[in-house]
């Protein structure tokens, strides 16, 4: 339907993508579009929850609408993922790197409001995830990768395109996500040259 739309959170490891798909579906009940990958679960994560974890066999077997490889794994979003959110809610999430948030604003166009997360001192970046409990060997690979370098700028191809938005402060977060939803509901637009 073409008054469907997903909100699709990109930016770095660790800026907070997770934490703001989850708050927009507690506050709005906008169910978040799982997405595949091959890289091992962590503690915590389960089957079908925070990813449909796959063999390389089975990663293979969907129908990906974009797939990439992230950090030395495959992650892949599938039609029919983003089909059965849509089928709950006009409005979705989903957690993508940037490579993926630019094919998804490729392909469905006004369907996708890009928010790209930000934080003002990339340092706290290794802090949040160990804090989150990361194994430190998976950290330092991930912080080695050239996805994690490249998805701290906003790419070139969402300039114009991606509501930039700064987690550094939680609540002044979540503040600024309200805005972007609310105008977003009522088919507004807010500028989006600077950072919220
Ligand atoms: N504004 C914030 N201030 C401090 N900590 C935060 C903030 N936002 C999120 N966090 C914490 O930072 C950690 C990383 O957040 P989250 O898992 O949402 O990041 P992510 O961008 O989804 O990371 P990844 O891409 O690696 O999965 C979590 O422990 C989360 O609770
Ligand atoms: N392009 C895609 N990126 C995805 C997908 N699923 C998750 N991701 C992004 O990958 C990295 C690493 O995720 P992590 O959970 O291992 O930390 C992160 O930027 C995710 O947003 C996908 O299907 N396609």
């Amino acid at each position: 339907m073409k008054n469907n739309k997903v909100f699709v959170i990109t930016g770095a490891t660790g800026v907070g993508k997770t934490t703001i798909a989850r708050y927009l579906q507690e506050t709005y009940h906008m169910p978040r579009v799982i997405t595949h990958t091959t890289r091992k679960p962590r503690e915590r994560e389960e089957n079908g929850g925070a990813y449909y974890f796959e063999t390389n066999d089975s990663f293979e077997k969907n129908h990906y609408l974009e797939r990439v490889m992230y950090a030395g794994s495959k992650y892949g979003s599938s039609h029919e993922a983003l089909a059965l959110a849509w089928a709950q809610s006009n409005f979705a999430t989903i957690v993508l790197d940037t490579a993926g948030a630019i094919t998804y604003a490729r392909e469905l166009g006004e369907q996708a409001v890009i928010i790209f997360v930000t934080v003002t001192h990339p340092d706290v970046l290794i802090e949040r995830v160990q804090i989150r409990g990361d194994d430190p060997s998976i950290v330092q690979q991930r912080i080695a990768s050239p996805e994690f370098m490249r998805d701290v700028t906003l790419p070139e191809a969402l300039r114009g395109i991606a509501y930039q938005l700064e987690n550094d402060d939680w609540a002044k977060t979540k503040a600024r996500l309200d805005l972007i939803v609310t105008d977003v509901m009522n088919g507004r637009s807010l500028p989006k040259k600077s950072k919220l």
